[in-house]
């Protein structure tokens, strides 16, 4: 399985879940077991797989979810509350994401080449891996950020591997040495680096030639090559096509010489992503580069989580955890529950509500996904029809705020704009008709805009009665916060899953510490 059809299934594989009304261990099973299949026909080993697929369930455990034991999970379900959005599937979409960004990340950093100061840099892979090619990938990117690279050619195996060599060095004005008589690639390499260390390079490349695991000499010798040179990295080359044998051979390098990285070739190709995973895994060093096409510059640095983004056939997946944050922006949170705990739903609130929505992009879309996120406002499959609806909403409550009209609080005596009165009985024909005109949509229209949001503020008036602290002191706030409040706010199939009302209140009482509250909303040290 390709790349991008690796994606199409798991995101697949995610969307059926999210169609379903209750996610029980069925659901979650079918989604894995469907992710699964995904990963091994993209080549990713059968252990790696079934390893992520168990440290899943483990994150995403929903009987540790009802007895409240999985506190991350608890906590994200809990910053639900700001919106209506059935947050397990976020979670399983989230432990997917991390799981495979766990497998490509070995959580140690390869070494870098220092300017000025020389190294080594040996080049190790199967035959036709891309190895030659990839040197003077890496010796031209190094060029072009300043450092003096140079090219050994210890790849004696090979006719005319010396030739390509000098062919690609000369074209890329990159020193190199090799011989054509010499058979000893231990003698050319030591030769070689010998050479341009004392030429003052400061990153010389030994490409050596090319291996299978089975031929035990040819390794031997590049055991040599590596002893005599004592390289500083010794770079793991992969063509990324080379499927279930990945991790096997990958491994059969790391037993021989100490690999130190990974250069992914190829992947512009009918690429397998799996065998990225199952060559980190092996080698337990990660992935530096990807190759991206034959020609000297289609070589781009390799960075974890745009890589799975990409696997899992979703733009910006890393991106979108970061922004759903924005939905209610953490130092605004106080301030909007204080409005909330005062019934106080505006269509100023919705209105900053949508703009958060639209700020989201084309991430927004994924919103509509996920059950409980107002279904009459988003109906799966129609995100770009329902962001037209948002902005059209928008715009009439624009022409509201313009038309600057006011109306007298019958306690406060202050004078309220339209969009900051919560009473939505004030909205009559008159000031419909108005609206209507100010903003050139029906009166239909409008009047659909004004159920939309007596609808949410149904839901946001569960907030109501909800002690609010200051600006600032979150952790009071989860000390007023009691399981009544929670119950009222949390989507009802997301309340069963935690064990209802009993289980959510031992929750909270497991939960009590302040600090624990405080990591529910985003705050306190992690
Ligand atoms: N499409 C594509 N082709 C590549 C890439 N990297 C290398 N190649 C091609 O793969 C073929 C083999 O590359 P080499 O660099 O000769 O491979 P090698 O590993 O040095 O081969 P041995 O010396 O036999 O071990 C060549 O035709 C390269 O142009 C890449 O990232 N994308």
């Amino acid at each position: 399985m390709v790349l991008a059809q690796l994606g199409g299934s798991i995101s697949r594989a995610l969307q059926q879940m999210s169609n379903a009304t209750i996610i029980d261990e069925k659901v979650l099973n079918d989604c894995l077991n469907e992710i699964t299949r995904a990963l091994l026909q993209s080549d990713v080993q059968f252990k790696l797989v079934r390893d992520m697929q168990t440290n899943i369930k483990k994150i995403v455990n929903l009987d540790d979810l009802a007895a409240g034991h999985n506190k991350r999970k608890i906590i994200q379900q809990v910053k639900a509350f700001s919106i209506p959005i059935y947050w397990p599937i976020v979670g399983v979409c989230e432990a997917v994401f991390n799981e495979l960004c766990t497998i490509l990340d070995p959580g140690k950093p390869a070494f870098t080449p220092k300017k000025g100061k020389p190294s080594v840099v040996m080049f190790v892979g199967l035959q036709g891996s891309g190895k030659t090619t990839t040197c003077t990938k890496y010796a031209y990117y190094h060029q072009k950020k300043g450092y003096k690279p140079a090219l050994v050619c210890a790849d004696t195996f090979r006719a005319g591997a010396f030739d390509q060599l000098k062919q690609n060095a000369t074209k890329a004005k990159i020193p190199f040495y090799g011989s054509y008589t010499e058979s000893d690639p231990v003698r050319i390499a030591v030769e070689g680096v010998e050479r341009f260390k004392k030429e003052n390079c400061d990153l010389i490349i030994v490409d050596t030639s090319g291996r299978h695991k089975q031929e035990a000499a040819l390794f031997e010798e590049m055991r040599q090559v590596s002893e005599a040179t004592k390289p500083d990295l010794v770079l793991f080359v992969m063509d990324s096509s080379i499927g279930q044998a990945a991790f096997d051979q990958a491994q059969a390098f790391k037993q021989s010489v100490p690999v130190g990285a990974v250069i992914v070739t190829k992947m512009d190709g009918h690429a397998k992503g799996g065998g990225a995973l199952s060559a980190v895994a092996a080698t337990k060093s990660p992935v530096i580069f990807i190759g991206t096409g034959e020609h000297m510059d289609e070589f781009e640095i390799f960075d974890v989580k745009p890589f799975v983004s990409r696997l899992l056939g979703m733009g910006d997946w890393s991106g979108f955890m970061d922004k759903i944050q924005e939905v209610v922006p953490m130092d605004q949170q106080p301030e909007l529950l204080q409005k909330l705990s005062e019934g106080n739903f505006t269509l100023r609130i919705m209105y900053e509500q949508f703009q958060s929505i639209l700020k989201m992009g084309p991430i927004g879309q994924v919103f509509s996904m996920l059950p409980g996120f107002s279904q009459e406002l988003m109906p799966k499959g129609q995100e770009k029809e329902s962001q037209t609806k948002i902005k059209r909403y928008m715009t009439m409550m624009d022409s509201m705020t313009n038309e600057g009209k006011f109306i007298l609080h019958k306690l406060t005596q202050n004078l309220l704009t339209e969009l900051d009165s919560s009473n939505p009985k004030i909205m009559n024909e008159s000031r419909i008709i108005r609206i209507a005109r100010g903003c050139g949509r029906p009166i239909m229209d409008v009047m659909d805009m004004l159920e939309e949001y007596k609808r949410l503020a149904k839901v946001w008036s569960k907030m109501k009665g909800l002690k609010i602290p200051k600006k600032g002191d979150m952790s009071a706030l989860s000390r007023n916060m009691n399981a009544q409040h929670m119950s009222k706010v949390l989507p009802p199939q997301m309340l069963k899953q935690i064990g209802g009302m009993g289980g959510l209140q031992s929750l909270m009482k497991q939960m009590g510490s302040s600090k624990d509250m405080m990591g529910m909303f985003g705050g306190g040290d992690k």
